[in-house]
């Protein structure tokens, strides 16, 4: 196994930041981390990257223990932080060179990695990185990850804050590194990327919901789901919680996710019920179900 956690535990005080956890990422597989803010990704990169000691439980990565041998995994990784890692005040050029040189590497010898990545920011290469776009930081500070050349790269939240065409040529990217066999672990709360990634573990409040491809996550959803729009999405959100045949409701984009509780659910029952209620414009059309839809699901 690439990364392997056996009933990790973590707790800042009295807030149980990770409790129990346990799963395994195969060599060359790009896993997600997915949850709200809070749910203790942060928490578990660190103890993976060796930043912090879990109170229980083991982990290793790239066959290390993070406590024993944690000298060895930091060479042996790549860690993106959530918060950008670079220095504001150096220029593009005088980052790569200060991460390649603290590895004991230069730009040149590991060109061959970061050279799909590299060429997009190197008309920049003598701005400062406080000076940056968004995603040109982001693209910046992957090559910073990867100057060294990782077996394992660890990415918490890479495109949050990124603009759509920046998230969709990222996450290009990373396929392109999982073809040259890095092992990746990437967390992140869009749930498009989710469906991204090989296998994904959904987490809340420290603990895994669940761990699967995100394709069986989703076929395990147990209702059918219903697009619901009308006039006035305040009304009918309100209207479709006060139903007594409501299992759930949220909204979603410019309609809401309903289920129902009833097997015998009728789109017509449900449609005059609306329009009792001063609703117009009304349509209800069954839906696939997301990893959103199943994550709500598994929360609850
Ligand atoms: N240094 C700390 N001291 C006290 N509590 C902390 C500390 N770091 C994290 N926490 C708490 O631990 C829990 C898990 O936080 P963590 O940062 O791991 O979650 P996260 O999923 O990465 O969320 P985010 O995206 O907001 O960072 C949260 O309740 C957080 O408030």
């Amino acid at each position: 196994m690439s990364i392997s956690l056996s009933n990790i535990s973590k707790s800042y005080k009295k807030v149980k930041a990770v409790q129990d956890i346990s799963f395994d990422v195969e060599p060359g597989e790009l896993f997600g981390l997915i949850g709200p803010d809070g749910a203790g990704k942060t928490t578990i990169f660190r103890i993976l990257t060796t930043l912090l000691i879990p109170d229980e439980g083991t982990a290793t990565v790239a066959g290390f223990d993070v406590v024993e041998d944690y000298k060895a995994i930091r060479n042996a990784v790549g860690y993106m932080p959530g918060r950008f890692s670079l220095y504001q005040d150096l220029t593009v050029e005088e980052n790569l060179t200060f991460f390649a040189t603290i590895f004991g590497t230069t730009i040149e010898e590991n060109y061959d990695l970061i050279e799909d990545i590299y060429v997009q920011i190197e008309p920049f290469k003598d701005r400062r990185a406080g000076k940056l776009s968004g995603g040109m930081k982001q693209k910046l500070a992957l090559c910073c990850a990867l100057i060294h050349k990782p077996k394992v790269l660890f990415l918490d939240e890479p495109t949050t804050g990124v603009d759509p065409v920046s998230r969709k040529e990222f996450w290009e990217m990373l396929k392109r590194l999982q073809k040259k066999g890095i092992t990746i672990l990437v967390s992140t709360p869009y749930m498009d990327e989710a469906a991204l990634c090989d296998r994904i573990a959904l987490i809340q409040d420290g603990e895994i919901l669940d761990i699967d491809t995100p394709k069986a996550i989703v076929s395990k959803f147990p209702k059918t789901i219903y697009n619901v729009g009308a006039n006035n999405m305040y009304k009918l959100i309100q209207a479709l919680q006060s139903y007594k045949h409501l299992y759930s409701v949220f909204p979603f984009g410019e309609f809401v996710h309903y289920t129902d509780k009833r097997d015998s659910f009728q789109i017509a029952d449900l449609k005059s019920y609306l329009q009792n209620k001063g609703l117009a414009n009304i349509s209800i059309e069954a839906a696939q179900p997301n990893i959103e839809d199943a994550f709500m699901e598994l929360a609850k």
